[in-house]
């Protein structure tokens, strides 16, 4: 089965992330397509969601005023993966930690915005991540930090702080995965956490 991928496009590596998403399907022998989602009504024929970085109070004005918010949350309710890395984990918090980002509360964490200091506004960071073999080259660029964690599992943590978290099937990131070839949290968030993302997968297997 041909798969759909939206990726939420008012700003940030659209480009990026859907070519991430191609190589990380393609390494599945998956078809899939992309699509960009600047308007609600293409969400709900989506399999997957990525919701890029960028700025996350511009991300987030978008996805309200589109009545794109309601969509993302019924895909995720539904059981359906989602990625949302830097500006689009702080939309996908349960608290930014400023009252211009309307959070959407998909992930459990309250976060800090650029909360990586200002010499270190960008850089790489070779990251021990659950459920990869080999470090992940995570590029940060005015990074998030999360600060707690709820009900969300920390993934990975960059300076003793969480930067990598799942909870069902929403995966969030503080870095950038769509910047390096290296498609491995793609395809972590996409095509390796069936069963923990389906409830009752596994029992009716
Ligand atoms: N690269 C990014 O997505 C940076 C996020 C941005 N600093 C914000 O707070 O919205």
């Amino acid at each position: 089965m041909s798969l759909t991928a939206g990726v939420v496009a008012v700003q940030g590596d659209v480009e990026e992330h859907a070519a991430a998403i191609e190589r990380a399907a393609a390494a599945r022998d998956r078809e899939v397509t992309v699509r960009e989602i600047r308007e609600s009504g293409l969400i709900p024929d989506c399999d997957l969601l990525a919701m890029p970085g960028g700025e996350s109070t511009t991300i987030s004005r978008l996805v309200r005023d589109e009545e794109i918010a309601p969509e993302i949350r019924a895909h995720v309710a539904a059981g359906k993966p989602l990625l949302a890395t830097c500006a689009g984990l702080i939309v996908a918090s349960s608290d930014p930690n400023d009252d211009r980002v309307d959070q959407l509360g998909l992930l459990d964490v309250s976060v800090e915005r650029n909360a990586f200091g200002r010499q270190k506004d960008s850089f790489e960071a070779p990251l021990e991540v659950d459920g990869l073999d080999e470090p992940y080259p995570a590029v940060f660029i005015r990074a998030p930090a999360i600060d707690s964690v709820g009900d969300a599992e920390v993934l990975a943590a960059w300076d003793d702080r969480p930067v990598a978290v799942r909870q069902g099937p929403v995966v969030g990131t503080s870095f950038h995965p769509e910047l390096t070839p290296d498609s491995r949290i793609h395809s972590l968030a996409f095509f390796e956490n069936e069963a923990a993302r389906v409830p009752g997968l596994e029992e009716s297997r």
